[in-house]
């Protein structure tokens, strides 16, 4: 209701008529849209975030969700940044989750209004905290918009972020693997 009425005093305030048809709903509508695309906020990690862990006898030497695509929104102008991100982890003793829990956990870090680099760093931190496991590669790649079609209007831009933790951080090897694996990836 709160966030019905701030939209509704929002296109008065930007000079429109809020009874006219097509904007006699909008503020219902946005109210419902911000529900969905924030609703992350207001959620603690650990009760959203409390996933099975799993045991795998043999383990291999990482697994790799590439291509995750996601879409959130700058906190700046609240105007969206979306492209996609990789995540991986070297288990620690065989200790696993499911494998759609890595696009929740990327849904749940970036269904809040944020910045790329905390997306980037709260993949790590969360998976860190469910798994703790022996490392951690995330890179993100994005476009944003309020570099688009506002400001500076450079289209076409990406913006790429990353962070590796443990054997990514301290193995070469691993991390050129990891890589040359997500190199094709674009948004
Ligand atoms: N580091 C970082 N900056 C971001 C992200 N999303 C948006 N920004 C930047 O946030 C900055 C906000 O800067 P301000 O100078 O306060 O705002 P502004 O006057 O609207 O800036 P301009 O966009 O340059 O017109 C801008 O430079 C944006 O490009 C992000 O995910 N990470
Ligand atoms: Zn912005």
């Amino acid at each position: 209701m709160k966030v019905e009425r701030a939209i509704h005093d929002l296109i008065v305030a930007l000079g429109e008529d809020p009874d006219r048809e097509g904007l006699r709903e909008t503020p219902t509508r946005v109210a419902k849209m911000y529900g969905e695309i924030f609703s992350s906020l207001n959620h603690r990690p650990e009760e959203f975030t409390n996933y099975k862990v799993f045991h795998v006898d043999e383990q291999p030497e990482m697994v790799l969700i590439q291509h995750i695509p996601f879409y959130s929104m700058c906190e700046h102008h609240f105007l969206p940044f979306f492209g996609y991100a990789n995540v991986a982890y070297v288990p620690r003793n065989g200790r696993v989750i499911g494998l759609s829990k890595i696009p929740r956990l990327v849904d749940f870090v970036t269904k809040k209004p944020g910045m790329q680099e905390r997306v980037t760093t709260e993949l790590v931190g969360e998976l860190q905290r469910i798994l703790d496991p022996q490392g951690i590669a995330v890179t993100i790649v994005a476009r944003h918009m309020c570099m688009e079609m506002r400001g500076i209007c450079k289209a076409g831009q990406f913006t790429y972020t990353d962070k590796f933790t443990g054997d990514f951080h301290d193995r070469q090897d691993l991390r050129q693997e990891f890589l040359q694996q997500t190199r094709q990836t674009q948004c």
